[in-house]
């Protein structure tokens, strides 16, 4: 569903993504793994658009359009003094006429209902109506995967969407992520920090190092190559 073939990117005269191709199917939860500076925010911003970049991005075989992906990152953006319920009908803004986008009080009725099923997708309908500030930041993140859900797109992008989470929080974001993958059929790419939860709950990964997609397959496969530096020489 979601391919992008040939990614380039460079910021001035330095090239941080090398003829990158990688495809998330329908269905299936994608981890993309490897050490840090290794392009893996980039190649997600490449995928959604953020970034200057040459090579192809399709979405079901068209060139990806404003709305076909839906963004999450570990800096959870909701509008804390808001409710739960407005930040996930925000995610309904893009395709909202503008009088109604400009005035958020204004959310119609059906935008409303969706955002409900949305949240009860992802397992707060009881917290619809408390301050999006007043949830943990498990619950925030949530949150956040609802308002992706209530903007409809089909491809789901995560960037580091467990990193600020405690474990049993973080187990229970991706293991959402995955659920919503497999059920609703969409494309989800993660970028993770953790291996071990990308083989809990990935269907694939691939590997970056310095640029370049140095592998890409099972989860469960060894993946300590993409994070051995060269050792420093120490002087004493
Ligand atoms: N806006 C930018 N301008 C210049 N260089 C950038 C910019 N964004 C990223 N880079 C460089 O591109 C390279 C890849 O960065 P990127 O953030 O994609 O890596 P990453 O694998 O996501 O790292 P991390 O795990 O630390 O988040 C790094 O060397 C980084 O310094």
């Amino acid at each position: 569903m979601l391919a992008l073939s040939g990614i380039s990117v460079h910021f001035g005269d330095r090239q941080v993504l090398h003829e990158a191709d990688v495809t998330v199917a329908e269905g299936e939860l994608l981890a993309v793994l490897g050490a840090n500076g290794s392009g893996k925010s980039t190649l997600l911003r490449a995928a959604a658009g953020l970034v200057p970049h040459t090579g192809a991005v399709t979405v079901s075989g068209r060139e990806r359009g404003r709305l076909d992906v839906a963004l999450i990152f570990q800096q959870i953006h909701l509008v804390r003094r808001r409710s739960v319920l407005d930040n996930v009908c925000a995610g309904a803004l893009g395709r909202l006429p503008l009088r109604e986008s400009l005035v958020p009080a204004l959310f119609p009725r059906a935008v409303r209902e969706e955002a409900m099923a949305c949240l009860d997708r992802v397992g707060l309908a009881d917290r619809a109506h408390d301050r999006a500030g007043s949830l943990s930041g498990g619950q925030q993140q949530r949150v956040a995967v609802a308002r992706a859900l209530c903007q409809r797109s089909r491809v789901l992008l995560a960037d580091e969407p467990v990193s600020a989470l405690d474990p049993a929080a973080a187990e229970q974001v991706l293991a959402l992520l995955a659920e919503l993958a497999h059920a609703e059929r969409l494309a989800v790419l993660a970028v993770l920090h953790q291996p071990e939860l990308a083989a809990r709950h990935a269907d694939r990964i691939v590997g970056l190092r310095d640029g370049h997609v140095v592998l890409d397959g099972d989860p469960g496969q060894p993946v300590g190559s993409l994070y051995s530096y060269p050792v420093l020489e120490t002087t004493s």
